[in-house]
């Protein structure tokens, strides 16, 4: 089977494809559409992009896709420690310092806000498309003293010197990455990184309703359903018009689900089951951090 993801090689995505799935073929696109455009082609058979970051919060592309674009369901989820590390060109080794620029993915830069502004305090940073792709940029860019937030994965594939390992500023750094298929894959809940099966809904409410997501919420409560997730996104459709996601801490059944939907649809809401997947943690020791 093909798996897409976000890459080029060596990003944190390929870092969970190759520990979910290290016997298919890992197929990169450079952005997270293009991951989702190749699904929908059939150019691949499962697509694995990232949803959540612990500091960062979500990817919003990727909710974008999943609710505005796309109607393929999530199968699985895996969770991965996230270490970031400053890398430059082998030639730069000794001059990390005098770095003019640090390319990375929004989110990584993100998480390292605090190392940047004490140790690189004024210097610009530019997003990339991934942590790899900055790391690609470097390696090809000798001639600048440029920087990239990476993974070490990164350093070796594309040859650069890491010159400050363990930059993020929160020792708890870690990605939910989802697992997309319009084919009925099954993913090994016998692993030992194997932790539980969770449903993920979509709920829009009604506009204009008093208690509305109290009336939501309490259609899980009663039940005795527990949430891990709850958030809002923006409709696209007006300022104010908002849906929600709701991850629930169980398998999808006949019962209590069904029951909640159609308990929701009676007060008017939307709802719309994303997947009831398994998910996965791999690697689950706290990563260390450097003390600035
Ligand atoms: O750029 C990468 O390496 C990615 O896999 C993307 C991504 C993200 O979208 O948050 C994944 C994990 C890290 O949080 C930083 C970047």
């Amino acid at each position: 089977m093909k798996v897409g993801f976000l890459g080029p090689k060596a990003t944190f995505t390929d870092i969970a494809v190759r520990e979910m799935f290290p016997e298919e073929k890992a197929v990169p696109y450079l952005t997270i559409p293009d991951c989702f455009d190749a699904l929908i082609e059939d150019e691949i058979d499962m697509a694995v992009v990232p949803l959540e970051n612990a500091l960062e919060g979500s990817v919003n592309i990727t909710l974008d896709y999943l609710v505005h674009e796309v109607d393929i369901p999530i199968i699985g989820e895996v969770t991965c420690p996230i270490r970031q590390h400053l890398m430059v060109h082998p030639m730069n080794k000794d001059k990390w310092k005098e770095i003019g620029v640090v390319y990375s993915h929004s989110h990584a830069l993100a998480q390292c806000h605090k190392f940047l502004h004490k140790e690189l305090k004024g210097t610009p940073s530019e997003k990339t498309t991934s942590t790899a792709a900055a790391a690609q940029f470097v390696k090809e860019s000798p001639d600048i003293i440029a920087g990239a937030i990476a993974n070490e994965l990164a350093a070796t594939e594309y040859g650069l010197e890491i010159v400050q390992k363990d930059i993020h500023d929160v020792s708890y750094n870690h990605t939910r990455f989802i697992v997309l298929s319009k084919k009925k894959v099954r993913l090994h809940e016998e692993k030992s990184t194997y932790k539980g099966f969770k449903t993920t809904v979509m709920i829009t409410l009604p506009s204009d309703r008093a208690g509305a997501l109290h009336q939501v919420l309490s259609a899980f409560a009663w039940r005795k359903l527990n949430l891990s997730k709850i958030e809002s996104r923006p409709m696209k459709t007006g300022l104010g018009n908002y849906f929600f996601i709701i991850d629930v801490d169980m398998k999808q059944d006949e019962v209590l689900i069904p029951g909640v939907v159609a308990e929701l649809e009676a007060l008017d809401c939307q709802v719309k089951i994303l997947g009831s997947y398994p998910y996965f943690q791999i690697g689950s020791e706290k990563s260390r951090v450097q003390h600035l």
